[in-house]
């Protein structure tokens, strides 16, 4: 990922994440589920730049297929923020999307948070980290996580964070050919929604579960597909809410070949997880 900054324009990275495992805990009257997780970044993303704009209003190029404007969480992070802080200005936003929409590797939360900070920069706002991920929490539960920019355990709705230092290794991501929606996930009367909270994360998450898995690869087979077949390579489970599964392996070269034999089935890609977000390298923090 390559990013550039003059006063007027700006380039920033958007990573995926990955869930390395998923508890829910119960369920809030406000509907939101109290969860627990690790998020970890991965080296694979969206680009997006930011040209400053005197007017105040904005434009995306190119638009999402099936995704308003209006609608899309780039747009709307960056209306929350000129709101929440009264600025004149504006800007044109450029998407360059890498990420499968709807797979549970939150590029839709990574865009607003790169976004609150890219315009953060550019219109020399100084809002502190804190302020930019509280708006953020207002766009989405998993949006916080990718303004912070550190791996974490997360607690609350996923906005409550510790960082954590995990190993870094190398994954394959698949994306199954259907889609999953998180608010349906969420919704549906099967989820197991009383795992008892850990007290302490144990060395190994693989120990772990997602427990929205056997749900999703009950409706979703394309899901649970996916994921037998990464299992006969190595450790895999599926992140958030789906429908993407990964697999973890030592080295680069093992993932590349997991991939390869996947190519002709399943569309993925292979990255190394991180545990600090490109994003940060880029910001005048
Ligand atoms: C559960 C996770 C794990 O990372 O799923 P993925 O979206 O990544 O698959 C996320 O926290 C999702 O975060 P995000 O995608 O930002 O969720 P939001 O837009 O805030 O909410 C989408 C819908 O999911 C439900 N929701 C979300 C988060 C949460 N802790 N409890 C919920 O019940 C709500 O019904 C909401 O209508
Ligand atoms: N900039 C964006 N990138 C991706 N999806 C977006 C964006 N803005 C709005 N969306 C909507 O949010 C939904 C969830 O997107 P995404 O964050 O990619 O998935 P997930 O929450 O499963 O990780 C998409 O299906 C799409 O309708």
């Amino acid at each position: 990922m390559t990013a550039q900054t003059t006063n007027t324009a700006l380039t920033l990275p958007s990573p995926a994440k990955l869930n390395l495992f998923l508890h829910i805990n119960g369920r809030r009257t406000d509907g939101y589920h109290e969860l627990q997780t690790v998020f970890q970044f991965v080296d694979y993303g969206d680009t997006l730049s930011f040209h400053l704009r005197s007017d105040g209003e904005f434009t995306l190029s190119p638009s999402l297929p099936g995704v308003a404007d209006a609608d899309n969480l780039i747009i709307k992070a960056a209306k929350k923020l000129q709101q929440a802080t009264e600025c004149t200005l504006g800007a044109d936003i450029k998407l360059e999307k890498r990420l499968p929409m709807g797979g549970g590797i939150g590029g839709g939360s990574s865009n607003a948070a790169t976004t609150l900070h890219g315009l953060n920069q550019l219109w020399q706002l100084g809002l502190s980290e804190a302020q930019l991920a509280d708006i953020g929490l207002s766009l989405g539960a998993d949006v916080p996580v990718f303004v912070r920019g550190k791996a974490a355990y997360a607690e609350g709705v996923g906005e409550k964070l510790r960082p954590v230092t995990l190993p870094e290794p190398w994954y394959v991501v698949l994306r199954p050919d259907c889609h999953v929606s998180t608010a349906e996930v969420f919704c549906d009367p099967a989820l197991p929604r009383n795992t008892k909270k850990l007290e302490k994360l144990p060395e190994d998450l693989w120990q772990l579960n997602n427990d929205c898995q056997k749900l999703v690869c009950d409706k979703h087979p394309a899901v649970e597909k996916a994921l037998q077949w990464l299992l006969e390579y190595a450790p895999a489970r599926m992140t958030g809410t789906g429908s993407c599964v990964f697999a973890q392996f030592d080295s680069q070269i093992q993932a590349n070949a997991c991939l390869a034999a996947a190519a002709d089935t399943y569309q993925g890609f292979v990255a190394q997880g991180i545990n600090s977000s490109p994003l940060l390298k880029y910001l005048n923090t």
